[in-house]
């Protein structure tokens, strides 16, 4: 028995119009954290900070006026528009998903409702705006990421104790709504709002804001997407709302973390999309990585094609230096998963969840009637276990690159598909073609 909500799930299941069949075929993004705390890289006075950052202003212990200082030195004299859009095409990322304002509250575009945006820094130009048209044009979507908490701004609450609080909060939430309408109106283009900072029990307790902003959104650009961490419900319930609905257009819960993919299989009956970082936990520009893991061009691969091998899309993340560039590390994971994406992109663009039991080879995609075998481990025994649902053929087996593959039929629904004779030192892909057959002829006893 449902219990009625004014602020819940505004539509049940899936979304099929066209804006949002782009945004799931789209299934692997690029993340770009690019802001004041680029600058400090992770340090301040003299002592280094091995948390994420992007909150050193919050490990430091810094108040907002001093933080804010930083705009004095925000002149990113190598940032070029036209090498970032590049960078993200060799990449093959479909979209990027650009933080607009993180919870610092510094602005990448000339917001008329704050001082603190980059028309008051040396910089001076609109910088969202540049990245906007540069990524449009070379046919990548863009993506905003928007922080509604903002630590620059005094009417901003974590909670709300008194009428004090409640009426600064309602303010905070009326100069929120400007700047949205703000981004929408400027950058019409924008396919996505991916809202973060909304944990705290302020926005909890206004359930009737979040639903408000994403119906303002979805009025003034027809199509866009809204992910499901803005959304809190009547009862402060959030992305899923009291009735168990989803909220938003999907799922936006993954972050630096997937879905089991024996134990979760829920998410397969939602749109989701992950998010994660190249070391364990930095988004913005760190100066020092050798304090945290950093995972390899495969780890990176791996974790995009678990995503999109149930249903979901990957957001891998980037944090640009101060100067505008990027490190090292960073071009060179962005160069290696765009060759491995050249040769194999079919089995992510469009792909969607095989429904096929996973083996220890690893993950299956779908498209049309095709499966995808994305091979991450080899195994000894030269023969790749395949268990198809009932009533389930394969017709023939092929590597991407045309080398046939011999399927042999070793018990009732399951087959073995053999390893190619090369072994290429970075995971394969083998198409299967399939039908569904009613064979009554039963072998197996
Ligand atoms: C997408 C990522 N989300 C931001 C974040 C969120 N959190 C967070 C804060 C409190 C509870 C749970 C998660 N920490 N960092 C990061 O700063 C980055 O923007």
């Amino acid at each position: 028995q449902e219990i009625g909500l004014q602020y819940g799930a505004d539509r049940l299941g899936k979304r099929y119009d066209a804006a949002m069949q782009k945004f799931r075929e789209n299934r692997l993004g690029a993340f770009i954290h690019w802001g004041l705390y680029a600058i400090p890289g992770g340090e301040w006075n003299g002592q280094v900070y091995n948390g994420a950052a992007e909150w050193l202003k919050s490990w430091a212990k810094v108040p907002a006026e001093e933080w804010l200082q930083l705009m004095k030195q925000w002149n990113p004299q190598n940032f070029d528009a036209k090498k970032w859009a590049k960078m993200a095409k060799d990449m093959g990322v479909k979209y990027v998903k650009i933080t607009t304002k993180h919870h610092e509250g510094f602005c990448l575009w000339p917001s008329k409702f704050t001082e603190y945006t980059v028309t008051n820094t040396p910089y001076k130009k609109d910088i969202l705006g540049e990245l906007v048209k540069a990524y449009n044009e070379v046919g990548i979507d863009v993506h905003f990421y928007f922080s509604v908490m903002d630590w620059s701004h005094p009417d901003w609450r974590y909670s709300i104790k008194n009428q004090e609080d409640e009426i600064a909060f309602q303010r905070f939430l009326a100069f929120t709504d400007n700047q949205l309408k703000e981004l929408a109106t400027r950058y019409p283009t924008v396919k996505d709002f991916w809202f973060d900072g909304t944990w705290d029990e302020s926005i909890k307790k206004n359930g009737w804001w979040t639903a408000h902003a994403e119906r303002m959104l979805k009025e003034l650009i027809p199509g866009v997407t809204v992910n499901s961490r803005l959304r809190a419900d009547d009862y402060g319930k959030r992305h899923f709302d009291s009735n168990g609905h989803l909220m938003g257009d999907y799922e936006s819960a993954y972050e630096r973390r997937l879905p089991d993919p024996i134990k979760d299989l829920q998410v397969t009956k939602w749109d989701w999309e992950a998010c994660m970082t190249l070391p364990e936990n930095q988004w913005g520009y760190h100066k020092d990585w050798s304090l945290s893991y950093v995972k390899n061009p495969v780890e990176v691969l791996e974790r995009i094609v678990h995503a999109v091998s149930m249903g979901g899309n990957m957001v891998v993340n980037f944090g640009p230096q101060a100067d505008g560039d990027f490190r090292t590390e960073e071009k060179e994971i962005a160069k290696a998963i765009g060759k491995w994406m050249q040769k194999n992109g079919e089995c992510i663009y469009a792909c969607d969840y095989a429904g096929w039991e996973k083996q220890d080879w690893e993950y299956y995609t779908h498209k049309k009637n095709s499966v995808y075998m994305i091979v991450f481990n080899r195994p000894y025994s030269k023969q790749l276990t395949v268990k198809v649902p009932k009533e389930t053929q394969i017709i023939n087996a092929v590597l991407l690159n045309g080398e046939k593959m011999k399927v042999t039929e070793t018990a009732r629904n399951e087959y073995n598909v053999g390893v190619p004779k090369q072994d290429f030192q970075e995971p394969f892909v083998i198409k299967l073609e399939i039908k569904s057959s009613k064979t009554s002829t039963n072998k197996y006893q």
